[in-house]
């Protein structure tokens, strides 16, 4: 089925057509949250998060209500109580289209509601294999891939997250460019979870030993953030030449020979990994994947969602 077809399962919507389903939400940003808000990116532009965010917040508040109700009345009838995890939403797409902002986005609206006020946030950077395990299986080249991650470990984390159990995930450092030893993210039976990672819609056939359960078994809702690959190379390119003038400044940081580089330089290593590594993920594994998304969000220019697509 080609991708045309697929996308012909959604339901369309401009951005102003979204943005008018806004005037449903009974819940209005307050100056505080407005605040709050301003600091997860201070590039994020506040009328998007009102647009596009605000209307998101309240289709999500929905769907994890009806959720709730479902495991209410499966109570009820089978007389007593049903496992009861979290709503687990996923954010998948492109390295540097914004995932992680979008996720915490988010977060900061969703735990505004009563019915959901514990609202964690997990990132899948955390189950890729330490550096030195890369280095081993010859994978520092492919970060990112598929190979590259800790899948069971990955599946196991979701698979207790949706029990209800208490657990814990592993923590990455883009400064340090691998797992965080000794620290952990502890996760205690939230409201929701949202899990972001270029991988969460990716399937067991997609792993190189093949058939394993997948991810998105125990994921309720995924959103995809989609951009055309010139805006996300660019993206990508930008927020290196940012990294070069802060963070590739601190000795620990695993690309500190790279703040030496002029920005000439920065701006042609920066493309070489996108041509080599992020690029080919984002063709062979990542786009893939996008049409078995809940929702389609997808941006142009200065990272405004133009367009959303729902399934169903
Ligand atoms: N909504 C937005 N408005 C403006 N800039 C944004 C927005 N979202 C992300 N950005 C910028 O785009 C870049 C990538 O964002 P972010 O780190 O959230 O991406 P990501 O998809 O989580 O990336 P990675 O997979 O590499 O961790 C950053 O420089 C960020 O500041
Ligand atoms: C950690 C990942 C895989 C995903 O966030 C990515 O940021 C990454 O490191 N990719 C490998 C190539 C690069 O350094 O951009």
């Amino acid at each position: 089925m080609n991708a045309q077809t697929k996308l012909g399962a959604y339901q369309g919507f401009s951005r102003r057509e979204w943005a008018a389903l806004r005037d449903a939400v009974p819940l209005p940003l307050s100056e505080e949250e407005l605040e709050r808000l301003r600091g997860i990116n201070e590039s994020v532009s506040l009328e998007e998060v009102e647009a596009v965010y605000l209307p998101l917040s309240r289709l999500l508040n929905l769907y994890v209500h009806s959720s709730q109700r479902r495991g209410d009345v499966l109570q009820q009838f089978l007389g007593r109580r049903p496992s009861k995890g979290p709503y687990i939403i996923s954010v998948a797409g492109s390295v540097a289209v914004g995932k992680s902002t979008t996720a915490r986005i988010l977060q900061a609206l969703l735990q505004r509601w009563p019915e959901h006020p514990q609202v964690e946030l997990v990132t899948t950077d955390g189950f890729l294999y330490p550096l030195e395990e890369l280095k081993r299986r010859d994978l520092l080249k492919r970060k990112g891939f598929p190979e590259s991650y800790d899948i069971r470990m990955l599946l196991d984390f979701v698979k207790e997250v949706k029990s209800g159990r208490r657990t814990a995930a592993p923590l990455y450092s883009h400064l340090s460019y691998d797992r965080i030893e000794n620290t952990q993210q502890e996760i205690n039976n939230p409201d929701i979870l949202i899990l972001e990672g270029l991988n969460v819609l990716q399937s067991g056939m997609d792993y190189p030993d093949g058939d394993r359960p997948f991810v998105s078994d125990f994921v309720d809702f995924s959103i995809y953030v989609d951009a055309p690959e010139s805006l996300l190379k660019s993206w990508y390119i930008d927020r290196f030449i940012s990294f070069r003038d802060g963070a590739f400044k601190d000795p620990n940081s695993y690309f500190h020979h790279y703040a030496q580089l002029s920005e000439g330089e920065a701006r042609k290593t920066a493309s070489k990994i996108w041509d080599d590594i992020n690029g080919p993920n984002l063709n062979n594994n990542i786009l893939p994947t996008r049409e078995r998304a809940t929702l389609i969000l997808s941006k142009g220019e200065h990272h405004r969602i133009e367009k959303i697509r729902l399934r169903g």
